[in-house]
């Protein structure tokens, strides 16, 4: 069997899901595997984000003159500041060998479902919006109108996911380390990580059968 291409990895669902849990603990079992498509956005910098590493940040006039000369792949405005992904920084992931993941909400998906990226898609969802608010509330990173707005958006954000097809499979953020287990499995099939095909192969290995 042929490992299969690079395709880039979309993590995808509502803000809180515990998308970026599970990125740090991937980034920091795999360190020289994968690559974060460091985004650009126009909101501010949080207490301890690094310029350049956590994201690009752009003042709004910045960030349109990029879209104008085409340089994103998608862009999308949530909770009134602007995110996107160029398509240099997705490459200069690729260019390193390693795997691009693209951490973005749905619109984003839905624009990086328009190129030729052949991505794999993941849903990260949260077990219940009650809970999900309970988690932002305890992260201590939003105003009580960001909030607010990030679970107005949860709702549209799990109406997509429930679309046939939207993603190639969804995770239910509900026990940690289950739902860890879950998403490297996921990965697993998509990028073949040397010492886990083994692992991966005994979990789906039905009637002879490989599920790859
Ligand atoms: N299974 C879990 N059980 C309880 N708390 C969790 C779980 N997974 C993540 N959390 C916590 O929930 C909060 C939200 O998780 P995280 O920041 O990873 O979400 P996110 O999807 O990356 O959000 P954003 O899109 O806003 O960056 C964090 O404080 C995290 O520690």
């Amino acid at each position: 069997m042929s490992p299969a291409p690079s395709r880039p990895i979309v993590v995808s669902g509502p803000s809180g899901a515990g998308k970026s849990t599970f990125l740090k603990r991937l980034f920091a079992e795999y360190p020289n595997k994968f690559g974060f498509s460091v985004s650009h956005t126009t909101r501010n910098p949080r207490a301890g984000e690094v310029n350049g590493v956590d994201y690009n940040f752009v003042t709004r006039d910045e960030f349109l003159a990029g879209v104008a000369r085409k340089e994103f792949i998608e862009h999308a405005e949530f909770s009134g500041n602007l995110y996107g992904t160029t398509v240099n920084a997705v490459k200069s992931v690729g260019d390193q060998g390693k795997i691009c993941i693209l951490d973005i909400d749905m619109q984003g998906v839905k624009l990086v479902k328009a190129t030729d990226l052949n991505a794999w898609y993941l849903s990260v969802q949260p077990p219940s919006i009650p809970e999900l608010e309970k988690r932002l509330r305890s992260r201590g990173t939003e105003t009580e109108d960001s909030l607010q707005k990030r679970i107005a958006a949860a709702h549209g954000e799990l109406e997509y996911a429930k679309e046939e097809g939207a993603y190639h499979e969804t995770i239910v953020n509900d026990d940690l380390e289950t739902a860890y287990g879950k998403f490297k499995a996921f990965i697993n099939k998509g990028t073949f990580i040397k010492d886990e095909i083994f692992f991966f192969a005994t979990k789906n290995c039905h009637h002879g059968t490989m599920s790859i």
